[in-house]
């Protein structure tokens, strides 16, 4: 490894795959579907790949690639046909306990305000009642939503619906962050703050983050390593270290000339020049 993809010891960024202890792997992994005139497809083939601990990967590819389906594999909600998911050093066989997940859209309960929506992962995850409150405003407080602790998600723009779906994800606490398409309903800016924020909140806590997205510069400016699928059947065709500094402006990376190419080079990957 040469000096610039060296992490400082004192750095919370990732850990270098080779470096960290394994938090998921995939092995020779495959997934039929039955359609509905009967005939079985194959959406995924020969799945191989490691997520290290502390590791934020993003997942790009063409639609139908089979990338929802390689989330939902590793969260224990679906089986694979073949090979074997495994999650701290378990087969997956069910939602392993330390997994959580943020979707597109917010699956947030439209009757409970701000707070009583972060304050359901914190009860999922067992936390104490009297540390409830003020981990809650804690949170709060991270996302900006202080003002809005009592209103209902129906009074909320759609970013802060997110952002209030982010602090329940982090009230959760998972070691393991299953995000597909998070942000992919969001406008360009209120986008932009989400992933500053996402980026802020993964250094502080060092968590691995798996990452599903269209949008090959948000694959780029949040992660380090970016993995390309293609369809027909759905697989890995290539996968990039992103060799960009940490902790990492998520908007200022976007001007470097190595962000660029790089973003360039995936696109050549998927297909469009
Ligand atoms: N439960 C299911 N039963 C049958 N087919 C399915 C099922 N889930 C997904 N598929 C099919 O598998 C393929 C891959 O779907 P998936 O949602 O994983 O792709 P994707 O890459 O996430 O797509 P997008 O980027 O459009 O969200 C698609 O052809 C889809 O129709």
């Amino acid at each position: 490894m040469d000096d610039k993809t060296r992490i400082a010891p004192n750095q919370t960024a990732a850990l270098r795959p080779e470096e960290a202890r394994p938090r998921v792997v995939l092995e020779g992994v495959g997934k039929d579907f039955t359609g509905t005139d009967g005939a079985t497809f194959t959406v995924l083939d020969k799945v191989d790949l490691t997520i290290a601990d502390r590791e934020f990967i993003a997942i790009v590819g063409p639609s139908g690639c089979g990338k929802s389906t390689l989330l939902r594999l590793i969260s224990g909600l679906m089986p694979p046909t073949r090979g074997q998911v495994i999650v701290d050093g378990a087969t997956v066989t069910e939602p392993p306990p330390d997994v959580g997940f943020m979707f597109q859209r917010d699956t947030l309960m439209p009757w409970a305000t701000v707070a009583q929506n972060i304050a359901l992962g914190l009860e999922l995850n067992g936390t104490p009642k009297g540390e409830r409150d003020a981990r809650i405003a804690e949170l709060i407080d991270l996302l900006g939503l202080t003002k809005f602790r009592d209103f209902r998600p129906a009074s909320l723009s759609g970013g802060m619906r997110q952002r209030v779906a982010l602090g329940r994800l982090l009230a959760y606490a998972p070691a393991l962050y299953l995000m597909d398409e998070p942000f992919g309903a969001l406008d360009a800016m209120t986008k932009m703050a989400m992933g500053r924020e996402l980026l802020r909140i993964w250094s502080r806590y060092d968590k691995s983050v798996v990452f599903v997205t269209h949008d090959i510069e948000e694959a780029v400016g949040l992660s380090d390593r970016v993995i390309v699928m293609a369809a027909g059947p759905g697989r890995i065709v290539s996968e990039y270290v992103v060799d960009l500094p940490r902790p990492r402006d998520f908007r200022a990376v976007r001007m470097m000339p190595e962000f660029r190419s790089l973003c360039e080079t995936i696109w050549h990957d998927i297909g469009v020049e």
